[in-house]
């Protein structure tokens, strides 16, 4: 039975710390589906894009044709642009990413090239607003949560923050992109399957995802055949309706 169906699309939201990423591309290596996540779309047009304290907006609309038309080369050089970055780098990468995602058309454009380069299907998205701006379509769409003194020390130790200073550092980032982003993911949990990951390791939240995206593909083929049944059965009483009639 294939998973990559026309169409069938994964989105994953959350907080931040929540394990949106790290689960995110465990999941789609099995159905061998392309991972994205939206957050590094909104640092990479941050540290590209927003120079000298302007905006390049032109800059930013040529890109999104360039995008769309040479997606893979994109979605990787988004993904290694950013991993050569340093903590300190990426951290304020992070500042500028999370002003610029308060800017209507930015947000418009990083949407609608999701919603391009993803309409066949075959991606996971993981994001805040995946589930219902990006991809509402979604076939399997899902929400992560975690404690917030979990998603801390994840956050610590993936940062190795050890002394004081460095942990409340870590907490008031934390809690400002929690502000930042209240709002999207209040929107997402009114809709969508919640997983609690703070009492779960990495592997059983990837289990339990790729249970669900199991059943939903196994929802579609059973009701495919019982499509076919119902058809059948309704042309074979037809077919005996007119012959006895005969
Ligand atoms: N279920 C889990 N159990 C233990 N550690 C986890 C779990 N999920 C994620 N982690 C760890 O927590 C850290 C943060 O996870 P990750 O970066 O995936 O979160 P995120 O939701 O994508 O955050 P952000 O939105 O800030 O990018 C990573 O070091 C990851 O290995
Ligand atoms: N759907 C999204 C994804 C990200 N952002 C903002 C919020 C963060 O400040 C910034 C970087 O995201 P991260 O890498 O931490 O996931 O981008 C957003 O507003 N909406």
């Amino acid at each position: 039975m294939s998973i990559k169906k026309k169409g069938f699309n994964i989105t994953i939201d959350g907080l931040s710390g929540t394990g949106k990423s790290s689960i995110g591309c465990q999941v789609a290596k099995w159905p061998n589906f392309t991972f994205i996540d939206n957050g590094l779309f909104y640092r990479y047009f941050a540290d590209r894009f927003y120079l000298d304290d302007t905006i390049q907006l032109n800059e930013i609309r040529l890109f999104k044709n360039e995008m769309i038309g040479n997606s893979s080369y994109y979605l990787k050089e988004i993904e290694f642009y950013l991993q050569e970055k340093n903590s300190q780098e990426k951290f304020q990468i992070g500042q500028k990413a999370s002003e610029i995602s308060n800017i209507p058309e930015i947000r418009n454009i990083i949407n609608e090239i999701i919603q391009t380069i993803t309409k066949n299907g075959g991606y996971v998205v993981v994001g805040r607003d995946a589930t219902t701006k990006i991809l509402p379509s979604a076939r399997v769409k899902l929400i992560l949560k975690a404690d917030f003194e979990t998603r801390i020390y994840r956050r610590a130790k993936q940062l190795n923050a050890k002394e004081f200073e460095a942990i409340g550092k870590v907490f008031s980032d934390l809690l400002k992109r929690d502000i930042d982003s209240f709002d999207l993911v209040l929107e997402a949990k009114k809709v969508d399957t919640i997983i609690n990951t703070s009492d779960l390791s990495i592997k059983q939240v990837v289990a339990r995802i790729l249970l669900r995206v199991l059943w939903v593909r196994f929802s579609d083929y059973n009701m495919l055949h019982l499509i076919i049944f119902i058809l059948f059965v309704f042309v074979y009483t037809l077919h005996t309706h007119f012959s006895e009639s005969n």
